[in-house]
């Protein structure tokens, strides 16, 4: 049976219950996932002076083909996006800068550093978000960056952070469309503090300081990312989501929720709704966590589909800023991002063709029998015949023709690395 036989009869199915297929279509189009580019090269980046990863991040394997060069980087993206329905943005780190030789510390970086990247993005129709970088420097060292004690390292990180909000507004700016900036610091301790609230007034003081600085926000806008825990601060993070869920609603950013950074039973998919009853938007950091904040590739599971499901039934499409971040270098790292973005795509499309209304009346009449089971039933719904009839319309390859691409990539380019 062709795409287009088991679409058909598929349609029918869901259009029993009301379902516009068509008009999930459309929907979703107007979905652009941030695809974060430092999943092709293992959070390297091409500073001049490329320091090792380190500051609280790591990640595992040493799968051969990595990228080592911008033009490398973008011929990676360039094929994952050819293989991933829809108009996306790209998520950049400082660390990719690229300043032709000359060595520019970071709080010296400047729009001009990222213009090859400007240029591809608007070859490629893409836009892009932008993220300082706390991690991987000297500055760093001790894993304090923005409430270092030592205020000629917290006021480095500061003017960092401001010339980052600049190249995100510039990236608005150049290419129509609003670029987040956010920022993680990976500040914290790894064994118990004997005081948690002098950090914490100094991120606040700092970030202050940050936003102070005055850019446009319909060019740029500002995101700040909490952590429970990470390596070399298992103890006490001062970033907490406690921290920036404040920070954020009393000064009007968006806080950022990474699904890897709550506990191991934690789920972001039930913060959602209660955190856009009080904010405009918020964003997403989608990852999969395994036994920790391991940044595993995101696959289809229960809580992907939950945070498909809790954005769609609450007509947040457009408050909600999804960034993915994973990086697997024991895998093809195109294939990791085509994975990751597909699914991310496919948990919103699923999302989509539920009969949410229908869903939502049985809660109010306190019909949870035929809640519970539509929603188990939908489960088994021809969904795929659906996506892979997406995919042809989007002219990308539909189920897993896409991998052939990839290994004959694999073969031709990145075996030559
Ligand atoms: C590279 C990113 O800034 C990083 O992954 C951050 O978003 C994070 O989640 C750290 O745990
Ligand atoms: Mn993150």
């Amino acid at each position: 049976m062709s795409v287009q036989d088991n679409f058909k009869r598929a349609k029918e199915q869901y259009e029993k219950w009301g379902v516009s297929i068509e008009e999930a279509f459309e929907q979703l189009k107007r979905v652009p996932i941030s695809i974060h580019c430092w999943q092709g090269d293992d959070i390297g980046g091409f500073e001049v002076n490329q320091q090792e990863l380190s500051g609280g991040i790591d990640v595992t394997g040493n799968y051969p083909g990595k990228a080592t060069t911008p033009e490398q980087l973008r011929s990676d993206l360039e094929k994952a996006l050819s293989l991933i329905p829809g108009k996306h943005k790209i998520n950049l780190h400082a660390i990719y800068a690229e300043t032709e030789g000359e060595v520019v510390d970071r709080d010296q970086l400047e729009p001009k550093h990222f213009e090859n990247w400007v240029k591809w993005a608007k070859e490629n129709d893409l836009g892009l978000d932008f993220n300082p970088t706390l991690f991987s420097h000297p500055k760093a060292e001790d894993g304090l960056t923005l409430t270092n004690p030592d205020k000629e390292i917290r006021d480095f990180w500061i003017k960092h952070c401001i010339q980052s909000r600049k190249i995100g507004e510039y990236f608005g700016k150049e290419l129509g469309q609003q670029a987040l900036t956010n920022i993680w610091i990976p500040d914290g301790y790894k064994d118990i503090p004997s005081d948690r609230l002098t950090p914490r007034k100094r991120l606040k003081d700092s970030l202050d300081e940050i936003f102070a600085a005055d850019v446009d926000e319909s060019l740029n806008v500002d995101a700040v990312e909490s952590k429970l825990f990470g390596i070399g601060s298992e103890a006490y993070v001062v970033g907490s989501h406690e921290f920036y869920m404040g920070y954020a609603l009393k000064n009007n950013k968006l806080c950022l929720l990474d699904t890897g950074h709550y506990h191991p039973t934690e789920v972001v998919s039930n913060k959602i709704s209660a955190m856009l009853l009080f904010s405009d938007q918020l964003a997403l950091h989608v990852s999969r966590p395994v036994r920790w904040d391991s940044d595993h590739v995101v696959i289809l599971d229960d809580e992907l589909r939950e945070i498909g499901l809790e954005i769609v039934r609450n007509d947040a499409l457009d408050k909600v800023m999804i960034g993915l971040d994973f990086f697997d270098a024991s895998i093809n790292r195109v294939a990791a991002w085509t994975i990751g973005t597909r699914n991310m795509i496919k948990s919103l499309l699923y999302a989509l063709l539920l009969p949410n209304t229908h869903l939502k009346q049985l809660q109010e009449e306190g019909n949870f029998t035929d809640r519970l089971a539509l929603l188990e039933e939908f489960k088994t719904y021809p969904f795929g015949a659906i996506w892979d009839y997406y995919c042809e319309q989007m002219e990308v390859p539909a189920q897993e023709k896409w991998l052939d691409e990839v290994k004959s990539y694999e073969k031709e380019v990145l075996s030559q690395r």
